[in-house]
């Protein structure tokens, strides 16, 4: 085995990586009759396992789980996951025989070992089906010629892809059918139904390509949608203390705020969370924001470069080989932060004054939403695709924090996505240092607007205006967000 992306020639690379085509929902009007009446096994039932078979047998779909026998005879939480919401449980030997689809949702250090012990019993002309293309893309593993391999990816973390089903919505979604295996030509027409059953076709759907998903994936996931918002999280939670702000406050404004900010985010894009802000107040948090791009970009640029190159996944796979020590020791340390280990206070904060008291946190979205868009797209990834890796996603990601803080979003995110954010947040820290010490109570933890009679410069203004609303993630956004017309707001304070 070796990594697939790296074996090809830099011309198929980049049309590979410029695989995007958004999908129109008449593609999907068959809904997901390709897949009634077929036997759908998923096997591991963790953060996408349970969340998208909930979604499938809603829809109306034949799903069971196949667990790992530890699993069953430990009672472990996947057996309890699955058995608690009254769906089948059965062995490998037990449930893949009869199987149509095998869904392979267990964590992607695992794959290669998952998919060679299920092979020998997937039946002749049966489908492999993905929902992150790691284990094709950068380990490259050979998957039996009879055996179609697709992918359906959500952009959200498992909780949220069954919390934006239940109302009446979904989440984006890549799909993909992997050129090696689609010997009989069906790869699409079932990713395209089981796409349905799992909700992502009310939110938007992209034809993909594993190597568009992965490569974007790590990226939106190592830096934006989980690595600086742990960081943005820390440093505004610790800058608040350190200036003397009530750490119940500080812990609350920080656990909820990101959350309240980026629903705007969601709803009406950069934009939209920008207008939020006095006058006054957008043009602060528009040259904090620059300053952060300025900043940040190199690092941004890193992680793409080493996700390019296969030297972020070199590096993860020898923590796999070390039996995760370092995502376990990064994971214990996160959760012996001060903001991990401050509950929220018990204090009335107004869904305004989450934008008024936050600036910093509103700055760091913004320059952690355009880089990480401007750096996929500079390295070849299409801008509707970054767009749901970059804008769409926060929001998600930001409801775990605001459910139960960093633990939450580590607990519910991939293993793969924790260790990048970990990687991203040790680096990003110490790279913020000195932009930290000019920072005060102002952008983090006091109304910004206070003693300010709201006067601004009006060619400030606009020009401010016409830089945060001509950006590409804004056009492309507005036009994606059209077709979102089930999206719902989510309660959020
Ligand atoms: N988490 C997310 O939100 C997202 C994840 N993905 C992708 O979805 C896939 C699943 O990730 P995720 O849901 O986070 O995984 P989780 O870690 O949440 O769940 C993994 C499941 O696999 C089981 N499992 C673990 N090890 C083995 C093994 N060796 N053999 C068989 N089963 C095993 C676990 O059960 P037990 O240990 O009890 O056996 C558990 O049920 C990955 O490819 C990931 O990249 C894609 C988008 C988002
Ligand atoms: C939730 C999601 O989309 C991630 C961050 O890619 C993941 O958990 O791997
Ligand atoms: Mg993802
Ligand atoms: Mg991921």
């Amino acid at each position: 085995m070796s990594n697939y992306f790296n074996t090809l020639p830099l011309r198929e690379k980049l049309n590979q990586l410029g695989v995007c085509d958004f999908m129109d929902s008449s593609e999907f009007l068959d809904g997901v009759n390709a897949l009634k009446g077929k036997k759908l096994v998923i096997v591991g039932c963790g953060a996408q396992g349970l969340n998208q078979g909930l979604n499938l047998r809603d829809s109306g779909l034949n799903i069971a789980y196949a667990l790992r026998k530890e699993a069953i005879e430990g009672k472990r939480d996947s057996w309890k996951n699955a058995t608690e919401n009254n769906f089948t449980v059965g062995t490998y030997e037990e449930l893949i025989p009869e199987a149509d689809l095998v869904i392979n949702l267990t964590p992607d250090k695992q794959h290669t070992a998952v998919v060679n012990s299920v092979m020998p019993f997937m039946k002749q002309g049966s489908t492999l089906l993905y929902s992150h293309g790691f284990n094709i893309v950068e380990e490259g593993l050979p998957v039996r010629k009879d055996i179609t391999v697709i992918m359906v990816a959500p952009k959200s973390p498992g909780s949220e892809v069954r919390a934006e089903y239940v109302r009446g919505f979904g989440v984006p979604t890549l799909i993909a059918v992997h050129p090696e295996n689609d010997p009989e030509g069906k790869g699409l027409v079932q990713a395209k139904a089981y796409c349905v059953g799992t909700g992502g076709h009310r939110a938007g759907v992209l034809k993909s390509s594993f190597v568009a998903e992965v490569k974007s994936d790590l990226m939106g996931e190592q830096t934006i949608l989980c690595g600086l918002l742990q960081t943005g999280s820390i440093l505004s939670f610790d800058k608040m203390v350190e200036k003397g702000i009530d750490a119940g406050y500080a812990s609350k404004l920080v656990q909820y705020g990101v959350e309240v900010i980026t629903e705007a985010l969601k709803h009406g894009g950069i934009t939209a969370m920008m207008d939020r802000l006095s006058n006054v107040a957008k043009i602060k948090a528009f040259e904090v924001s620059e300053e952060l791009k300025t900043i940040m970009r190199p690092l941004f640029q890193k992680h793409q470069d080493d996700i390019m190159s296969g030297e972020f996944s070199r590096i993860m796979m020898e923590d796999w080989a070390a039996g995760d020590k370092n995502l376990l020791a990064w994971r214990a340390a996160t959760g012996e932060t001060a903001f991990e280990k401050t509950p929220a206070g018990n204090v009335q904060i107004g869904e305004q004054e989450y934008f008024d008291h936050a600036l910093l946190m509103v700055a760091f979205i913004r320059a952690g939403v355009e880089l990480a868009f401007e750096t996929m797209v500079e390295a070849g990834i299409k801008p509707e695709s970054a767009y749901y890796e970059s804008l769409h996603e926060t929001p998600l990601i930001a409801n775990t924090i605001a459910r139960k803080k960093l633990f939450e979003m580590n607990r519910v995110i991939s293993d793969t996505a924790e260790y990048g954010c970990y990687l991203f947040d040790h680096a990003c820290k110490p790279l913020l240092a000195d932009f930290m010490t000019k920072v005060d109570t102002d952008l983090i933890g006091k109304n910004f607007n206070e003693g300010k009679d709201g006067s601004v410069d009006n060619r400030t203004l606009i020009s401010v205006n016409e830089v945060i609303r001509s950006h590409e993630v804004e056009t492309i956004g507005a036009e994606l967000r059209k077709a979102m017309t089930a999206m719902k707001s989510i309660k959020t304070v």
